[in-house]
Order: structure tokens, then C-alpha cells, then sequence
């Protein structure tokens, strides 16, 4: 399974994100630059965390105008898997991939913690490693993680089962709903801010996200 793992000026998660795929799991692994419009060789596109552009005007705001996305987008809608991890989940907001806003940190601090967090949902690509209901921890690092929608959309996002990460216990950033990863309805696009590559490798002491990369290598189940 191919990945292509995108990079923006500013992004510094990219090479972890390649050391999973690449190195840890053995997968073909093409780095892409985002004034790239081709991407029909990859699989799975990975949006990486770090602070594309600066993180001017807003997190994600000005990566999603660059041109590899319209070739994202387009993968997205032809049912391809694409995730967003971090900044990569606000890029996918910003894209109109995914429903919602990533706002400020309630507390106005940069956060960077390990969370424990429960899987909501297994019957998809990325937790189909884990079972439901479980508590797992992965760090994150962010100064706009608090997830934000209206009513409704909020409503919508619960009933059809896209949250599949939810922050437990205490809710590090305000998000609505303790929520800390959503999917589009479909299941193919996947936004979350914890970095499951910070925690793949048990040199590192926690191999949580390890779990989330080769759930995609596995048959992957039909998506709704
Ligand atoms: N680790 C990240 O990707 C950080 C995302 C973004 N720059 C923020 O601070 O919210």
C-alpha cells in the first residue's frame, strides 16, 4: 500500500509520519510536495502535523488553497483513505473535508501532554487495530485543538458514529464533546489531533498509534 504523506512550508511532523509507513511497516512511502497535482500512485494520503504557513490567519487556512489539495479532495471523493493528523485535521476542516473548526485552546496555551482517549467505533480502516471502548494514549501538541460545531452538525456527527476518538476523563483543550478525531459519513477521511506516529515505535515507550497504521494495511472493511 502506497502513502503519500504531504508537505507544506511549515510542516514538522512529516518525516515521523514517513518513519511509521516507510520504516516501521515497510510501505512504500513518496513524500509530496504540495505544489504537487499528481498523486494517482498513492493509496493513502497523509496530511502531517506542524504549522503550515506559520499558522497565519488561521491553522490550515492558507495549506488548503495550495494546489496538491484539489488532488486530495478528489482522492477523498473517489472513497481513497486520507488522514489528518493535528494540523493535517485542521487542513481537512479548512478543506471542507470534514465538518467543523478547530478553535483556540480554551485555557489560550499551546498543550503538549499525553491523553488517554477511548476508541468510540472499530468497524473502520484506522481502529479496526483496537476493540471498542478502549482506553488508549497518544500525545498531543496544538495551540487550536478545541473542536467546534453547530448544534446540529454536532447532532449529526454522533448519531452516524464519526467520532471514533474521544478525550477521557479530562478534556485538555474544550473541544465539544470531548472530541479528539472525527471521519467524514463515508469513514474514508479521518481528522484527528492526538499523533498516533508519536507513539508507534516501543522505543518510545508507547506503541498506541502503531495500532492505527496497520489497521489500514489490513483488509480494509466496506466503507458505508
Ligand atoms: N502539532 C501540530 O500539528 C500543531 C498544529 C497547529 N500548529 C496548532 O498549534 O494547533
Amino acid at each position: 500500500m502506497k502513502f503519500g504523506v504531504l508537505v507544506f512550508p511549515g510542516s514538522n511532523c512529516d518525516r515521523d509520519v514517513a518513519y511509521v509507513t516507510r520504516d516501521l511497516l515497510s510501505q512504500p512511502t513518496r513524500m509530496v510536495w504540495h505544489q504537487d497535482t499528481d498523486i494517482s500512485d498513492i493509496d493513502v494520503v497523509i496530511i502531517p502535523g506542524g504549522f503550515s504557513y506559520g499558522d497565519y490567519l488561521r491553522c490550515g487556512a492558507i495549506a488548503r488553497f495550495s494546489p496538491v489539495m484539489r488532488e486530495v479532495i478528489a482522492h477523498a471523493q473517489r472513497g481513497k483513505l486520507v488522514l489528518g493528523i493535528c494540523n493535517g485535521f485542521q487542513v481537512l476542516t479548512e478543506a471542507g473535508l470534514l465538518p467543523g473548526i478547530l478553535a483556540r485552546n480554551q485555557n489560550l496555551h499551546f498543550i503538549c501532554d499525553r491523553v488517554p482517549l477511548k476508541v468510540e467505533r472499530n468497524n473502520l480502516p484506522w481502529t479496526q487495530g483496537y476493540t471498542v471502548g478502549e482506553i488508549i494514549t497518544l500525545p498531543i501538541a496544538h495551540g487550536e485543538g478545541r473542536f467546534y460545531t453547530d448544534k446540529s452538525t454536532l447532532a449529526q456527527l454522533e448519531d452516524n458514529g464519526q467520532v471514533l476518538f474521544r478525550y477521557q476523563g479530562e478534556n485538555p483543550n474544550g473541544s465539544l464533546n470531548y472530541i479528539a478525531g472525527i471521519c467524514n459519513i463515508q469513514g474514508n477521511v479521518l481528522g484527528m489531533m492526538p499523533h498516533p506516529e508519536r507513539a508507534a515505535d516501543s522505543a518510545l515507550g508507547n506503541s498506541d498509534g502503531l495500532r492505527l497504521f496497520k489497521g489500514i494495511l489490513e483488509q480494509v472493511p466496506a466503507l458505508a
